[in-house]
């Protein structure tokens, strides 16, 4: 008898739940991201107040993976709020709009208010650099996102909300590397006490590095 679409494969355990939250200043593109990843829409929305929450299912080859995609408002006058959110995040997408330095800046503090509230390593964070289409108007050279990411160890992708630029990519990627350490952490301990990557530890190497 034929599976139904999506229906999990016999064996497969229920998919992994993580939570990811959506973070950057105002109007950078994060509802804009969230509503293309998750409706494939693109349209006006106004100004997220408080945190908005969307959930999807990843199919990553034998594995898949639920996100709970939480969108909290970049607006400065809700700062203070933002932090609750924060809280049990397994993954950040870092947002700036690369026609906006001073976005990219806040970015950056960003992060640096992320770290307060989590152990180092803790979560999987993706720096992306959305609005690729106004390329004319860039004010952000890719390679500065990309040396900022891997000087912090960060994933690092420049997206499109508006013209479906890599936006499955960048939340693709951020799952596939959080079934990773999920599974990492369910492999049981190595003979002879070998090393193994903590679960919280970075993989060796450059970060990678998924922009174009
Ligand atoms: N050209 C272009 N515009 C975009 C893109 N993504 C979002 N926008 C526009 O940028 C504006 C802000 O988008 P939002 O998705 O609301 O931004 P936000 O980061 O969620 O804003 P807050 O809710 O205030 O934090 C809207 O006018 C969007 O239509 C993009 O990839 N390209």
């Amino acid at each position: 008898m034929a599976q139904a679409a999506g229906a999990p494969q016999p064996g497969a355990g229920p998919p992994h739940v993580f939570k990811l939250v959506l973070l950057g200043s105002g109007s950078v593109g994060k509802s804009s991201l969230a509503m293309r990843y998750v409706k494939d829409d693109f349209r006006s929305i106004l100004p997220t107040v408080g945190c908005a929450f969307f959930t999807k299912v990843v199919e990553l080859g034998a594995a898949s993976a639920k996100l709970e995609i939480w969108d909290t408002a970049g607006q400065e006058k809700y700062h203070s709020v933002c932090h609750l959110y924060f809280r049990g995040a397994n993954a950040a997408l870092l947002v700036y709009d690369i026609t906006s330095k001073e976005s990219f800046r806040k970015a950056q503090q960003w992060l640096a208010d992320l770290e307060k509230e989590s152990s180092p390593g803790e979560v999987v964070v993706m720096l992306v650099g959305n609005k690729t289409d106004l390329g004319e108007e860039r004010e952000v050279a890719l390679e500065e996102g990309k040396e900022f990411a891997q000087s912090q160890r960060l994933l690092f992708m420049e997206t499109s909300a508006r013209a479906n630029h890599r936006v499955t990519e960048a939340f693709s990627a951020v799952a596939r590397e959080l079934l990773r350490r999920a599974e990492e952490k369910e492999q049981p301990p190595t003979p002879r006490g070998g090393a193994r990557l903590a679960l919280n530890q970075a993989p060796a190497g450059p970060a990678r590095c998924c922009a174009r």
